[in-house]
């Protein structure tokens, strides 16, 4: 039986009514019933639908590297009717060390297994989109993600080549300086990898092969850290709910061992399992724009379950704060007119922490929010 996407308007970010309920998983996951904030609407609830699998591409990355032109071309027509449909494909053969991702995903354990005071040090701050969050509370009043969140900015400017180091150190004190190291450099191979992937969106677009990757250059990133502990109800809740990412490119690992993410393609619910070797890509809201609306950012969400922590971690690719997120004029001419306003990305990420909560329709309802909030002479499609 095939379950629609369906979801409803968002609850408002940092709802001054939302109470503070604590997400302390060592608890909560011994409780009965879980508090009503995490249970999600009957057209939203995932059930225990076993979603089938979402036919996502494989693209080989040492194949496209190898520049011979069949395996480049086989690449390119692939990762263009990925894109153009629901925005998700896989990537092997990345060059990414293993160890770098092995290290990675286990120091998680190392973080959110401290106790609730100790990741409180680094607790999110209202209105700002790094550092720790317990599912979002106080700042969602309802439909609340089951799950810890720990995000951290990365920049790819030569001056900031320890800055990720440099938040964990400062945010939990010098015990923590291996982790930082740890996911600076893992967050140096997500922007190397990342780049790379832009050469390939930009010749599947048909615009130079270098136009999107010199514009991600010196990209000031996100890094997330998911980490969904088992829920005794997981049929009634999620780990994350049915949204767009706002940013740009996602780079996304999943845990081995542990299925849950899902992709809303032909209106129906489809799993993208993990696959050891590869990483899950989609494109986001930002690039749907550069893309002048060519290259889809697809609703997708992640399912927790009753038996094992689900771990996942991301690597959000976003803009220099400088950078006009506009298309290139290759993609824009009299029978596709321009879709999406000129912005920067600081405005659309201010409007996804302050005003708007991720969901299908982010980048339209971000537009009307800009000419709302615009002094009139600002340039609109
Ligand atoms: C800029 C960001 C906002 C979110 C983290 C990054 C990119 C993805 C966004 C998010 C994951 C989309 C779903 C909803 C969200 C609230 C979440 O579940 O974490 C979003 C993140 C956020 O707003 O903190
Ligand atoms: O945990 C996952 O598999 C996906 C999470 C996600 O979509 C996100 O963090 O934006
Ligand atoms: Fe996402």
């Amino acid at each position: 039986m095939a379950i629609e996407c369906v979801t409803t308007t968002p609850t408002r970010s940092d709802d001054p009514k939302a109470a503070a309920v604590v997400f302390d998983s060592s608890v909560l996951r011994h409780e009965t019933n879980i508090p009503t904030e995490f249970v999600w609407p009957e057209h939203e609830k995932p059930g225990s639908y076993a979603a089938p699998e979402c036919p996502v591409p494989v693209i080989d990355l040492a194949a496209f590297r190898s520049g011979d032109p069949a395996a480049v071309a086989e690449t390119l027509k692939l990762v263009n009717e990925a894109c153009k449909k629901h925005g998700f494909f896989l990537v092997v053969n990345h060059g990414v060390d293993p160890d770098r991702i092995s290290d990675a995903i286990r120091h998680m354990d190392r973080f959110f297994d401290l106790p609730l005071s100790s990741k409180e040090k680094a607790l999110r701050k209202v209105g700002e989109s790094c550092g720790y969050a317990s599912s979002f509370t106080g700042r969602f009043s309802a439909k609340l993600p089951w799950k810890e969140t720990l995000s951290f900015r990365y920049s790819a400017q030569k001056e900031c080549s320890h800055i990720v180091e440099e938040y964990f150190q400062e945010s939990l004190g010098q015990d923590f300086a291996h982790i930082g190291l740890v996911y600076q450099k893992y967050s140096n191979e997500m922007s190397k990898l990342a780049l790379e992937i832009m050469e390939v969106l930009g010749m599947g677009l048909g615009v130079n092969r270098k136009h999107f990757s010199d514009f991600f250059q010196e990209n000031d990133s996100v890094m997330r850290l998911n980490y969904c502990p088992p829920c005794q109800k997981p049929e009634i809740t999620l780990g994350t709910g049915p949204h767009c990412d706002p940013t740009s490119l996602t780079i996304l690992h999943q845990d081995n061992s542990v299925n849950g993410l899902q992709v809303c393609v032909d209106n129906e619910w489809r799993s993208v399992s993990p696959s050891p070797n590869a990483f899950v890509v989609n494109i986001g809201d930002t690039f749907m724009a550069l893309s002048n609306g060519i290259y889809k950012s697809c609703l997708h969400r992640a399912v927790v379950n009753s038996t094992i922590t689900r771990k996942s971690m991301a690597f959000f690719l976003c803009p220099h704060e400088d950078k006009v997120v506009t298309p290139p004029p290759e993609l824009v001419d009299s029978t596709h007119p321009r879709l999406y306003p000129d912005f920067k990305w600081p405005t659309l990420l201010e409007f996804t922490q302050k005003h708007y909560r991720s969901d299908t329709d982010t980048l339209l309802s971000f537009s009307a929010w800009l000419q709302q909030n615009q002094t009139p002479h600002a340039t609109h499609p």
